[in-house]
């Protein structure tokens, strides 16, 4: 509401540094934590090009490689379909990536965390 004190806007890298445990708090059984080895799943590193997981995109955040929110979301989303292309849809590992993607992407597109969305990239 207009009466709401007008928060500073945190820095975009101050965001997702917020938004990241958010979601990782949706992976309780960490399957997304650390990027999947070939060992844990075979052929993986020839079936998926742009692998992607948690811990990498909290380094990219440090790194401050994110320009954009939506960069971080590709990321995520990224993360999510690997595990559904690579997985077949009766695994757990799929099923846990679809409702990760739809419960995540809720997170990142919710009203309260646009505004901080700058217009421009
Ligand atoms: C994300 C994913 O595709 C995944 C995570 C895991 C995983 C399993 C145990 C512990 C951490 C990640 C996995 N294991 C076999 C096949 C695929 N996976």
């Amino acid at each position: 509401t207009s009466l709401r004190p007008r928060q500073e806007r945190p820095a975009l890298q101050k965001l997702l540094e917020l938004l990241l445990p958010n979601l990782e708090r949706k992976d309780p059984r960490q399957f997304f934590a650390w990027p999947v080895t070939d060992n844990i799943a075979p052929g993986y590193s020839s079936i998926i090009n742009k692998p992607m997981d948690f811990s990498t995109m909290k380094q990219k955040i440090e790194d401050n490689q994110y320009r954009t929110l939506q960069e971080f979301t590709d990321d995520f989303v990224l993360m999510c379909n690997n595990a559904m292309t690579y997985n077949q849809p009766d695994t757990v590992y799929y099923k846990a990536a679809k409702r990760l993607l739809h419960t995540g992407l809720r997170t990142l597109t919710a009203e309260k965390v646009r505004p901080y969305v700058p217009t421009i990239s």
